[in-house]
């Protein structure tokens, strides 16, 4: 790497949840260590600022990445930090996603303050979460379960908990884990059955495209995760396929064998009565096709009817 690149100091966007701040600071001793002087540029995205709706009624897009691509553009930082999951599945052609960081365990769990709390098969408790794939999965394989919203970053609902507003609380293991509230967790689910959102557990560091091709170079170097690439190039591609976005019930999963990628994905209704998920293997060359090729498969059994359908419960 040659010293002026070196010498630069890499501006890192990131939201200000104290996951979004986990991220960023770890990208930056990734950065620290290749040899960059970084800096933190904490920016509040429309996903944090708007917190009496749900995901889906805020609009599926970019809720939570829109002003840091801004922020891109206008050359305030050289790159944003994301939860994979909250980028949406096309970025604007200007922005590239320049690195997946390595991935964390993909599960949702369930998080209690009471240590006995067990999930059984005829359990009618009460769940909170906001995110219409797990509502639906819960309704699929836990029927008498029942769910409460619980927007706003981890601490609030953390404290939406403890104010007993709901029994349990179902998170990706992933971001409980990197805020050191494990301790918490009850119960993990499996996650050939409640399949991840694409991109659940990995991070995803973004970039102008118009970036200095010897910088973007270095910071790939410094930041990806040639394995999680492969799997969430899989994912993405599914998630484009199926035009889905954040607030769809849908979810993909790959994961490397030692033949190649595997990917797992689908659609749930948002009653849990029709559950559509396959498997695709193949060598890794091929994982956006791979990803491509399941979503058609998905829409031709039928999701492309529950996608319809839910987009016009939405629009009504
Ligand atoms: N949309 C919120 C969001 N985006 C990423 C994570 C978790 C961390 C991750 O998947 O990397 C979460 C919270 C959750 O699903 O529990």
């Amino acid at each position: 790497m040659s010293e002026d690149i070196k010498d630069k100091t890499i501006r890192i966007g990131t939201r200000g949840s104290k996951l979004a701040l986990w991220q960023a600071e770890e990208t930056a001793a990734k950065l620290q260590a290749a040899g960059f002087k970084t800096e933190l540029v904490i920016i509040s995205t429309k996903g944090d600022q708007v917190l009496d709706k749900s995901l889906d009624k805020i609009g599926s897009k970019g809720v939570f990445t829109e002003e840091l691509e801004v922020s891109l553009r206008e050359g305030q930082v050289e790159i944003a930090v994301h939860s994979a999951k909250d980028v949406q599945s096309s970025i604007p052609a200007d922005l590239e996603l320049v690195a997946f960081m390595e991935r964390e365990q993909v599960n949702d769990v369930l998080v209690s303050f009471d240590p006995d709390f067990k999930l059984e098969p005829e359990s009618n408790a009460i769940i909170g979460t906001s995110s219409t794939r797990r509502k639906a999965l819960l309704k699929k394989y836990y029927p008498n379960i029942s769910t409460a919203e619980s927007r706003g970053n981890l601490q609030t609902r953390l404290r939406k908990l403890e104010e007993k507003q709901f029994d349990a609380l179902m998170l990706a293991y992933a971001g409980v884990y990197r805020m050191g509230y494990d301790n918490l967790i009850v119960h993990t689910f499996p996650e050939g059955q409640f399949v991840p959102a694409a991109g659940q557990g990995s991070v995803a560091i973004e970039c102008a495209r118009n970036l200095e091709p010897e910088l973007k170079k270095a910071l790939k170097q410094a930041l990806n995760h040639t394995n999680t690439h492969v799997c969430l190039l899989a994912e993405r591609a599914f998630l484009r396929t199926m035009e889905g976005g954040c607030s769809i019930p849908s979810f993909a999963l790959a994961t490397l064998t030692e033949e190649g990628i595997s990917i797992t994905g689908g659609i749930v209704s948002l009653d849990g009565k029709t559950l559509l998920q396959e498997t695709l293997e193949g060598p890794t060359v091929t994982a956006e096709e791979m990803g491509e090729e399941l979503a058609n498969i998905i829409l031709n059994q039928g999701g492309d009817e529950i996608l319809r359908s839910i987009k016009s419960e939405r629009d009504e």
